[in-house]
């Protein structure tokens, strides 16, 4: 087993679709293996052969908007059991290309899902227990539809969502954001790609390597 000097971490990367998560996700992994700290990079819905499965469902099938909302949770549980909590246990830092936060914005702010229904869940699947640090990408839907569309990707079932669910979505994020300003970062997503980059470097310097 690798042997980190920090207390094993929990980070967790968000923001509406095209927001630019993906290739800062893969620079902090790299800044904190060049520190000598051993990383498990996931993602959500999936990061598990069960939740993948769950995932390709999620993002192609039609469905109800509680069966949305209960079958990302057991994707979540099955993640948390067979990866997350054994890897923070093992001394392995954990970044996660999305978490809870994101059915909160999607699934409560984007689709009107009842709160009680989604605290329920949150409570059931992870009681007392919430990443370490959040880095929420922020940026308005119409640029990050641009940046969707110039992938040349085909869109799945959210990313072909209108621009009002993406606003609501938006606000979903930043309202939880306020609820918990310790744990997030609010971080203006339209900046260029190193700038982003060298804000991740400094917040998790600030927090954990000073
Ligand atoms: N800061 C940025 N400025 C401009 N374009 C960006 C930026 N970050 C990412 N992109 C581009 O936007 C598109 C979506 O980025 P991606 O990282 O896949 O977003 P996400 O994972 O949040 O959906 C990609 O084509 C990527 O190259
Ligand atoms: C984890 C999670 C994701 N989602 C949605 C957001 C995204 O549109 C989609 C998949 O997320 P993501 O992996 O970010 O997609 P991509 O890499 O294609 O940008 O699932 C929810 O609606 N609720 C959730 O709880």
């Amino acid at each position: 087993m690798t042997q980190t000097a920090h207390a094993p971490r929990f980070i967790t990367f968000e923001g509406i679709d095209g927001a630019g998560k993906s290739s800062q996700i893969a620079a902090l992994v790299a800044l904190l293996e060049a520190r000598g700290i051993a990383v498990e990079q996931t993602r959500e819905p999936g990061g598990t052969p069960l939740g993948e499965r769950l995932r390709d469902v999620l993002l192609h099938e039609p469905m109800h908007l509680e069966t949305e909302a209960m079958l990302m949770f057991a994707a979540r549980r099955e993640h948390l059991a067979a990866r997350i909590l054994p890897a923070l246990e093992a001394g392995r830092w954990v970044v996660s290309d999305r978490f809870s936060d994101a059915t909160y914005a999607y699934q409560v702010s984007g689709r009107g899902l009842a709160e009680d229904k989604f605290d329920a869940l949150e409570r059931w699947v992870h009681p007392g227990f919430q990443p370490d640090l959040t880095l929420l990408f922020d940026l308005a839907p119409a640029v990050a539809a641009a940046r969707v569309a110039g992938t040349g990707n085909a869109p799945d079932r959210f990313e072909r969502e209108r621009q009002d669910f993406f606003e609501r979505v938006r606000a979903g994020y930043l309202a939880r954001a306020a609820r918990a300003p310790e744990r997030f970062r609010v971080i203006d997503a339209t900046r260029p790609p190193e700038a982003i980059r060298a804000e991740i470097e400094a917040v998790v310097r600030e927090r954990w390597f000073a």
